[in-house]
């Protein structure tokens, strides 16, 4: 690493250079603060150990400078031993570390070990941002429906406070994904984004799981453990399928909604949380209190801010911009040279329910270009569902408008016909209107 010291005694200087050089790093010496500025304005350091008492300047405020040339610089403060509240100071600034004055070797290169630990694990861990946005399609937060693109103006606008979010919708709409999106878009987005899946653990395991427990608090409870609260701290608690938290906890919750307020397991001592909670449900809350499994106190706590994400079905003008998103995607990670859906795939797609919502749409096409022999992705490449009747509910003489019919009747042809020529001559109109026809249908 290159090592910077500033210091304006130039014993101190020459003893930590020698420290530095003995670790294996390169020493840079600069007796004040103009010349500090010049040296990391002129070549990168890692490293740099500064003086808070640095004759004429003060050390805090060159500590802000330096850092304004060079965010990524680790400073660290050499202060008297009396001055604590220099120090805290410091690092409340951005420090990385302090030194109290007089130091040996041995603290020089302990410090210089810490920098070089820190370094690697924050390369290694853009190394594995990296490799999961590159395995997962890059997430799209964006809606050409107004229902969906009010959910998400709403959800952006809470994210900037620290307000509950409840977000509700069928299963596989993206709730679990906007939670995220939201704490990527607050004021907490450096802490951590945690998440407790309520369905999965018994009522005793969940409390624990969420406000942690002492040692010997029931059988199993060989340690202490802080719990997802404690863990989220600063950050964002996510608590998804929370239409499923049994009845016995829910107080628990409200009072941590409220009060800020909870307890271990097995400890009557109250702690306090830091944390912005979202919440995700595909249950009807309000049905769930109407059946007093929900309790109605922590529905409304809850419901303050809503957002309701819509199946794929009700965002007709959202399926294929997000079909064709997964398509290049998985077509580029597996490899595959498909380009494009055929005209009948596409019918088959806006004809279809999508009981999965994104998360099916999403597997269905990472199966179609798994298979697809060609560049195209052809019917026989989705899976059984897509072959049946379109639909069981439009039907000739069954209450549905005509204009519905006619879309249903289109779609269906379109499924059966070999190409849109055909489909246009079976249906009896030239193949412009059918164009006009389809894009009406969103099928295009
Ligand atoms: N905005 C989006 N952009 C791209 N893909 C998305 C988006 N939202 C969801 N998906 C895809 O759908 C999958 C399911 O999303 P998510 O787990 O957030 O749904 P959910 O509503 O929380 O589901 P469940 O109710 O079953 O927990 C994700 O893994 C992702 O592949």
């Amino acid at each position: 690493m290159r090592v910077l010291i500033v210091d304006d005694e130039p014993a101190i200087r020459r003893t930590t250079r020698i420290a530095v050089e003995a670790a294996g790093h390169a020493g840079v010496e600069a007796p004040n603060a103009a010349r500090a500025l010049k040296a990391v304005e002129e070549t990168p350091f890692d490293v740099c150990f500064l003086d808070v008492k640095l004759g004429q300047d003060d050390g805090l405020e060159v500590l802000q400078r330096l850092l304004a040339v060079a965010p990524s610089l680790a400073v660290v403060m050499f202060t008297a031993y009396a001055n604590v509240a220099t120090a805290v100071e410091a690092m409340r600034r951005g420090a990385f570390d302090f030194i109290p004055k007089p130091f040996t070797p041995e603290q020089i290169r302990g410090v210089l070990g810490k920098v070089t630990k820190t370094r690697a694990l924050e390369t290694r861990v853009e190394q594995l941002e990296a490799q999961i946005a590159s395995e997962a399609p890059a997430i799209d937060v964006s809606s050409a429906e107004p229902g969906p693109q009010r959910a998400l103006q709403i959800a952006f606008k809470a994210a900037e406070s620290n307000a509950t979010i409840l977000i509700l919708g069928p299963s596989g709409t993206g709730k679990s994904v906007l939670a995220r999106e939201v704490h990527r878009r607050s004021a907490q987005r450096d802490a951590a984004f945690v998440t407790v899946h309520c369905p999965s653990l018994s009522r005793e395991l969940l409390e624990s799981e969420l406000f942690g427990h002492v040692k010997g608090a029931f059988t199993g409870a060989i340690t202490d453990t802080i719990g997802k609260v404690a863990a989220a701290e600063g950050g964002t608690l996510f608590l998804d399928e929370i239409g499923e938290i049994p009845l016995e906890i829910q107080p628990k919750l409200l009072r941590l909604l409220q009060e800020r307020e909870y307890e271990r397991v097995g400890e009557t001592k109250p702690r306090h949380a830091n944390v912005r909670l979202i919440a995700a449900t595909n249950r009807a809350l309000a049905e769930e209190v109407k059946a007093g499994r929900f309790r109605e106190d922590l529905f409304y706590r809850l419901n303050v801010i809503s957002v309701t994400l819509p199946g794929l079905r009700e965002r007709p003008g959202d399926l294929q911009r997000f079909a064709a998103n997964y398509l290049a995607f998985f077509a580029a990670s597996l490899g595959k040279p498909v380009k494009a859906f055929s005209p009948v795939v596409a019918a088959a797609f806006a004809g279809y329910e999508w009981p999965g919502n994104l998360r099916e749409l999403r597997n269905v096409i990472e199966r179609a270009v798994i298979l697809a022999p060609g560049d195209t992705i052809e019917l026989n490449d989705l899976p059984e569902q897509f072959h049946g009747p379109a639909s069981a509910v439009i039907t000739v003489g069954s209450r549905v408008s005509l204009d519905d019919l006619e879309g249903e009747h289109i779609r269906r042809v379109l499924q059966s016909a070999r190409n849109l020529d055909d489909a246009a001559k079976t249906l009896g109109i030239d193949p412009a209107t059918l164009y006009r026809k389809r894009q009406k249908l969103g099928l295009i």
